[in-house]
């Protein structure tokens, strides 16, 4: 099952049959909103709008792991990210598309992990994105025309204001591609819940290091958001064709990202937690 999780100007996803919004509960709490199910040529799709319909979680504020545990819960194995963000590269132009591949994660003000005290775990994020998704991502925005960039570091900062220039500037310096406020720690959950992610940033912006552009301003960024939605209704619509209708293991590992990760001996776990595990890390906590 692929799962979209849509983010600022991307609320519901087009053409899926027996479309129906449900509500899926978590031990987390409530998913950001309910989630619109149905499948789009043969294949199960799962679409979640990051911020909720009408756009009502801050970045900050996005149950981010209440969202991951329901697409796992619902059976999802493929998650793809769908976001705005800044750019700080000349050539990474607003309007264009970029399948990131790293991150930098500065945001401090989130629940970055399912696990910790009765149950601690440690899963890689080196590689925090799947290869396999990404390529599906990057053939699908080729097919639909998009102007697209295989490849990019996301610097994630906490927001919600934007960042200042000097901020912009050293981002810029650290080899930083594009910078939004959401896929940290998303990413990092959807590992640990041994979910396949892929990650595509719709620039809407240069942040504000850009001599010629000047500071980021929201009504800049609504006004391309809308031609980058349309955009990523197109990609979307491409992908199930692409993965097909049977899923083999992922071939880089995401799915069994917890094999050796959790640390806690079994008798020192603690019940309450190994619970709320259940659809997370249920296939090594048994
Ligand atoms: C609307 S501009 C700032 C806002 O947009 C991005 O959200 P998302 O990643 O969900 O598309 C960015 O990260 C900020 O949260
Ligand atoms: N410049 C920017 N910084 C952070 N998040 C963004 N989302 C869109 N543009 C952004």
């Amino acid at each position: 099952m692929i799962a979209v999780i849509g983010g600022s100007g991307l609320y519901d996803i087009d053409g899926l049959n027996d479309a129906e919004w449900v509500t899926v509960e978590t031990p987390w709490g409530a998913p950001s909103d309910q989630i619109l199910t149905g499948t789009l040529d043969g294949v199960k799709m799962a679409f979640l709008p990051r911020h909720g319909r009408g756009h009502v979680h801050s970045p900050t504020e996005v149950p981010y792991r209440a969202n991951i545990d329901a697409l796992k819960r619902l059976g999802v194995t493929d998650v793809f990210s769908i976001s705005a963000c800044g750019s700080f590269r000349e050539e990474m132009a607003p309007g264009d598309f970029v399948i990131v591949d790293q991150f930098i994660d500065r945001t401090f003000a989130r629940e970055k992990s399912f696990f910790g005290t009765g149950c601690v775990a440690h899963v890689s994020v080196a590689h925090p994105t799947c290869e396999r998704l990404s390529d599906a991502a990057e053939a699908a925005g080729k097919d639909a025309g998009i102007s697209i960039h295989r490849g990019g570091t996301y610097l994630c900062m906490e927001g919600p204001q934007f960042s200042s220039m000097a901020e912009s500037k050293t981002y810029r310096s650290w080899g930083c591609d594009v910078i939004g406020m959401t896929n940290m720690p998303e990413a990092k959950l959807a590992r640990e819940a041994e979910l396949c992610y892929a990650s595509i940033a719709m620039v809407t912006d240069f942040d504000s290091w850009h001599p010629e552009h000047g500071a980021v301003e929201i009504t800049d960024i609504i006004a391309t958001l809308t031609g980058n939605s349309a955009k990523g209704r197109a990609l979307v619509q491409r992908l199930p064709a692409l993965l097909g209708q049977t899923r083999a293991a992922c071939p880089h590992g995401c799915d069994t990202a917890l094999e050796y990760a959790i640390m806690t001996a079994p008798e020192k776990r603690d019940p309450a937690l190994l619970a709320k595990l259940d659809a997370v890390a249920g296939r090594v906590l048994g």
